[in-house]
């Protein structure tokens, strides 16, 4: 990021991180990342998802907005799973945690800042430092108090102890506290928007094509019996609803492209060469949507992903990536959203509003939802 864009609240914020890193840099922070991402905490993402069903508990038959709700949801488990700090977006969206998240975001999504480079004025550079810093300030905290907590012997099991653990490894370089405040942010950035735009979207063609809710439902009552929360060996056993979240992810990949890459040698395609030194971005959205390489494209077919890793080989489902930079948090991601659909199916019928502006499909710019996605959850007898 410095390198990007030096000294501004975006270099401030993410630093040097897994994401934003290549070589020797990037193997230190994946290696330290890596462990923590093996054992994810399942109690911790069941307390928010439970936390959310009390939500919907009080609501029954009006229509909700399913992104904003995703988005506190979401925010909240990463905060918990991630760094064991509760964001507290479903109980109260307008707490100073949330402001202060909500503050950095809107600086560093912002395609007029980066485009034109807006923080060369003093004073909104000045500004947005500020707004860094009060979240950084918060992670330096988070940090400080875990410290602690793991000195006095308490554990909670989320990410950043893991990390702190996978620290002490005497085969890994350590990264230091700042560069897992860094990590902390890059999380933030890249496993909120995504998951929560996920979960819309497969509620969404959950309430749409009502076929595929009922066999996803009559599997989740089929393979938890009375458990509301799937356990690690029940999570494996849901094929049809993996298949329903792969699917979605093909139709709708919240990631709609690959972070560019950096030729290290000619390329051969075609009858073309690409030379070194040029940057590819791959158009993930294009491919997943190509009748090359998909049957019948624009038709959500679960069936598709029957045979397991089906398009794994060929690199034409790439939701995640691939390759060894491929996504750190895809468990992470995969365990919430089934999580979600385990609870929710089970009690609810899912439907879209009538009249939604997405009644004759999901109306999309830039390949994301651009309007909100009202549904009506009945609660089922
Ligand atoms: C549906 C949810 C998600 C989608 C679609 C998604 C997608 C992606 C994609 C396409 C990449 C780039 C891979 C590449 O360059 O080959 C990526 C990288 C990454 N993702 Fe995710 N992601 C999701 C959730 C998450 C979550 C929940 C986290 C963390 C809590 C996360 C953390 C990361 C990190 C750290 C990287 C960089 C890995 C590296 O460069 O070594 N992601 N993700």
């Amino acid at each position: 990021m410095e390198e990007f864009l030096p000294n501004s609240s975006f270099a401030e914020y993410l630093g040097t991180n897994v994401a934003f890193s290549s070589g020797d840099v990037w193997k230190r922070h994946r290696r330290v990342c890596n462990p923590a991402f093996k054992t994810l905490p399942l109690h911790l993402f069941s307390e928010t998802a439970l936390k959310m069903m009390d939500i919907l508990e009080t609501i029954d038959k009006t229509p909700i907005e399913i992104k904003s709700l995703m988005q506190r949801f979401t925010l909240d488990v990463l905060g918990k799973v991630a760094f064991g700090f509760d964001f507290n977006n479903l109980d109260n969206p307008d707490n100073v945690y949330v402001k202060a998240y909500n503050d950095v975001q809107k600086i560093i999504m912002d395609p007029i800042s980066i485009l034109f480079r807006t923080e060369r004025i003093p004073v909104i550079r000045q500004q947005n430092l500020k707004k860094v810093d009060k979240l950084s300030n918060l992670f330096k905290e988070i940090i400080k108090e875990k410290h602690k907590a793991l000195a006095a012997g308490k554990s909670r099991g989320d990410l950043l102890e893991l990390m702190l653990n996978a620290n002490e490894n005497q085969d890994n370089q350590m990264l230091s506290d700042t560069e897992l405040r860094h990590n902390m942010a890059v999380f933030m950035l890249a496993g909120h928007d995504t998951t929560s735009n996920a979960l819309s979207t497969l509620l969404y063609v959950l309430s749409t094509h009502k076929d595929v809710q009922e066999n996803a439902r009559e599997e989740v009552l089929r393979v938890l019996g009375d458990n509301l929360i799937p356990s690690t060996e029940q999570h494996k056993s849901l094929k049809y609803l993996n298949m329903v979240i792969y699917e979605n992810l093909r139709m709708y990949p919240p990631a709609s492209t690959l972070i560019f890459r950096e030729l290290t040698e000619d390329l051969k395609f075609k009858d073309f060469v690409i030379p070194a030194g040029s940057l590819l971005e791959l158009f993930i959205y294009g491919i997943h949507h190509s009748s090359k390489l998909w049957d019948k494209p624009e038709e959500f077919l679960p069936e598709r992903f029957e045979k397991e890793n089906a398009n794994s080989e060929n690199y034409s489902w790439l939701a995640f990536g691939g390759g060894s930079r491929m996504c750190l948090g895809n468990n992470f991601s995969l365990i919430e959203q089934r999580m979600v659909l385990c609870l929710l199916l089970r009690k609810y019928e899912i439907s879209l509003a009538p009249n939604s502006i997405h009644k004759d499909g999901l109306k999309l710019k830039f390949q994301a939802v651009s309007h909100p996605i009202e549904l009506i959850f009945k609660r089922r007898d």
